[in-house]
């Protein structure tokens, strides 16, 4: 394994009783790269995703961490990688009861020992980092539109200064300008913060304006990596009729415009 390889997946089986989801998939996440993953609906993008967060256990496979297996390591390690990943789950996933402080605070509270004031301090920073205005922080999720809980919700995912960023459909029901001043965010985050950052989305738009290279799931397995421009030349049905229909056309004319 060379050192670029931050994350990397091989032979992956992943099953739900008799439904296989994965099957042979292998992958690679490169350090510093925004990683776009595609694929038709049930694909197993969440799946993937969830496999590699540790929360379901593969049918076959391993999934290796900076060159470590995950299977081999003791719950003590578990927690420590643990708190190296920020996850924004599809729904945003915030905790309705709390503030968006709280909210940001609670990775905090459950992985490291410190007190309140210096935890309110960082969860404000990364509530400014996440593009919130500070008025924010004492609102509860209900209070806010779309566009902030995501946000606040980033800014969770951001708490513990993460190495990897997982987002799971992040602009999905966002408005146009909404979702690209989110993409624009996710850019510069990944850039000033060198975060890794694994992207699960369908919106051609985002993958265009930020992914290095786009990860298409397709009959089980990862049938192409690549940047953009090479996919665009790839024979597989899906990543035509994807890339080339008319969503696809649009999407290019805008990157292109
Ligand atoms: N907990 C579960 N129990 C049984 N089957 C599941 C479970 N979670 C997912 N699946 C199945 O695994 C397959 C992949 O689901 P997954 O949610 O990963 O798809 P996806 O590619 O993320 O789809 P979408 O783009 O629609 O969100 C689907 O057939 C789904 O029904």
């Amino acid at each position: 394994m060379t050192d670029d390889i931050l994350i990397s997946v091989r032979n992956l089986r992943s099953a739900f009783g008799r439904h296989v989801v994965h099957e042979h998939l292998d992958l690679d996440v490169r350090r510093g790269e925004i990683l776009g993953i595609v694929g038709g609906s049930g694909t197993g993008k969440t799946v993937l995703l969830n496999t590699i967060l540790g929360l379901k256990q593969p049918e076959g496979g391993e999934i290796l961490l900076n060159g470590q297996r995950l299977a081999d390591m003791t719950a003590r390690e578990r927690r420590q990688i643990d708190s190296r990943l920020g996850v924004l789950f599809q729904n945003g996933a915030l905790f309705t009861s709390l503030s968006v402080l709280e909210n940001v605070m609670a990775p905090l509270r459950e992985h490291i020992d410190m007190s309140i004031p210096l935890m309110e301090e960082i969860a404000g920073m990364k509530i400014g980092l996440a593009g919130l205005d500070p008025s924010a922080a004492d609102r509860f999720p209900s209070e806010l539109s779309g566009g902030m809980r995501k946000r606040a919700a980033l800014a969770r995912a951001l708490a513990l200064d993460p190495e990897i960023l997982f987002l799971d459909e992040p602009t999905a029901g966002l408005d146009p300008i909404g979702a690209a001043a989110f993409d624009n965010l996710i850019r510069e985050l990944s850039d000033a913060l060198g975060l890794t950052v694994v992207m699960i989305t369908h919106d051609l738009d985002s993958l265009y304006a930020i992914c290095d290279r786009v990860a298409v799931l397709a009959d089980k397995r990862v049938e192409a990596v690549a940047p953009i421009s090479e996919l665009l030349a790839n024979s597989h049905p899906w990543i035509q009729e994807y890339f080339h229909g008319p969503r696809g056309r649009a999407a290019l004319a805008g990157k292109e415009s």
